[in-house]
C-alpha cells in the first residue's frame, strides 16, 4: 500500500526547476525526505498538501489527487511547516485549540485533543504561557502539536529538529518516532542532516536538486559491511590505552588479516568465514577482553557522497521507479 505515490513530478519556477521529474513511492511507517538545503524538499510538501500546483507529472496522497483534492488531502494530512508562525501573544492552548476548530473539530473536543496532544509533545505545564516567551525546541513542539491535533492519518514535518541543540534534537527526534510506533501515524519527515534521519526513519528518499537520487529501506541503507569493529582491553589497569589493541592487531596481523586502527578500534576485514572466531581465540590468548566485535554498517551519508558524486560526474544513479517502505 502506497501512502504517497508520484509520477514525473516537475515544478518550474521561472530561475529554477525544484523538482525534476521526482517518481517514487512511499509506504505507510516514519520516511526521512533527505536533501540539502534547496533540494526541492518543502516545494515537494507543498505540492503534496495540494498548496502549489506542479507544472507537469501526478500524485496522491492517501490515494487522493494533489491537483484536484487539496481540501481533502489537507484534512486527513498534519503539517508541521518549517518556518515559525506562530501568534506570540497566544498560549500553546489557544494556538492549537483554534487549529483543531479550523480543521473542524467542535469546540468540546478541540479542547480535550488539544490537552492530549500538549502532553504528548511534552507542553503540558507551560500551556498557558504566551508563545512569545518560549524557546526554540518549545516552539517547535507547539508546532509538531498543531500538526497533529486532528489526529491525522499522515504528518509532514519540515526540518522539526532545525535550531535545537543536541538534547533537543534527540528529543524531537525520539517524539516523531513515538508518532509512528505509538500513534501509528504516517510520518514524512525532511532534514538535511542524514544521520539523524537515519536512526528514527523506517525508509529513506535522497533529492538532489529536485531529482530522486536514491530510495530505500533505512536498513538496506545501513547494510552490513564486510569490515568487523573490534575493540580489546587489558585486564590489567593498564594506563595506555591502545595497547590492547595494538597487541591484538598486532596479533591479527601475523596471523595473516588487514587490520587498522581507527581510535580505539580496530578495523578487520572478513576475509575469510572464521575471521570472528580468529579474533576471539586471539583475543584469549593474549588475555585480552572484548568489549566489542561486530559487523560494521554503512553510514547512509557514505551511499549518499557516493551517489551525488556518480550524479555529478554523469556517473550511473539508480533510476526509473523507486518504492520504499513496508508492503
Ligand atoms: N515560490 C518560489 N519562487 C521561486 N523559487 C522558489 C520558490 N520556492 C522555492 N523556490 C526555489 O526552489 C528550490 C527548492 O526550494 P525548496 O524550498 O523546496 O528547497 P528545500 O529542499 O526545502 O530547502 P530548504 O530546506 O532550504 O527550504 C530553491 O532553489 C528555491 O530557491
Amino acid at each position: 500500500m502506497s501512502v504517497i505515490s508520484i509520477h514525473g513530478l516537475t515544478k518550474r519556477f521561472p530561475s529554477v526547476t525544484a523538482l525534476d521529474q521526482l517518481t517514487v513511492d512511499v509506504g505507510p511507517g516514519v520516511t526521512g525526505l533527505v536533501g540539502a538545503n534547496g533540494a526541492g524538499k518543502s516545494t515537494l510538501i507543498k505540492i503534496l498538501l495540494g498548496l502549489q500546483p506542479a507544472t507537469a507529472g501526478d500524485a496522491t496522497v492517501l490515494d487522493l489527487d494533489v491537483a484536484t483534492q487539496g481540501p481533502a488531502i489537507r484534512d486527513r494530512v498534519g503539517y508541521m511547516p518549517e518556518h515559525d508562525c506562530l501568534p506570540p501573544d497566544m498560549s500553546a492552548t489557544e494556538f492549537v485549540v483554534h487549529m483543531a476548530r479550523m480543521s473542524g473539530l467542535p469546540a468540546a473536543s478541540a479542547r480535550e485533543r488539544t490537552a492530549d496532544t500538549l502532553r504528548h509533545v511534552g507542553l503540558y505545564e507551560e500551556r498557558y504561557r504566551p508563545i512569545g516567551g518560549y524557546s526554540t525546541g518549545m516552539r517547535q513542539r507547539v508546532k509538531l502539536a498543531q500538526a497533529l491535533v486532528h489526529d491525522p492519518r499522515l504528518v509532514f514535518l519540515d526540518e522539526p529538529t532545525n535550531g535545537l541543540d543536541p538534547a533537543g534534537r534527540d528529543d524531537m527526534l525520539g517524539l516523531i518516532r513515538r508518532i509512528g510506533t505509538d500513534f501509528q501515524i504516517s510520518v514524512l519527515v525532511t532534514s538535511h542532516l542524514l544521520g539523524e534521519l537515519e536512526r528514527i526513519c523506517d525508509q529513506v528518499v535522497i533529492i538532489d536538486g529536485g531529482k530522486l537520487l536514491r530510495a530505500s529501506s533505512t536498513a538496506d541503507f545501513t547494510r552490513a559491511t564486510q569490515v568487523l569493529v573490534v575493540e580489546a582491553v587489558s585486564f590489567e589497569s593498564d594506563p595506555n590505552l591502545t595497547a590492547a589493541r595494538d597487541r591484538l592487531g598486532q596479533a591479527l596481523a601475523d596471523r595473516g588479516f588487514r587490520v587498522v586502527p581507527d581510535g580505539r578500534l580496530l578495523m578487520i576485514d572478513i576475509a575469510r568465514e572464521e575471521t570472528f572466531d580468529v579474533v576471539r581465540d586471539t583475543a584469549a590468548e593474549l588475555d585480552l577482553g572484548l568489549v566489542r566485535m561486530e559487523q560494521r554498517r554503512h553510514r547512509i551519508e557514505e551511499i549518499f557522497r557516493d551517489d551525488a558524486a556518480a550524479h555529478q560526474t554523469g556517473g550511473q544513479v539508480e533510476g526509473g521507479a523507486h518504492r520504499v517502505g513496508t508492503p
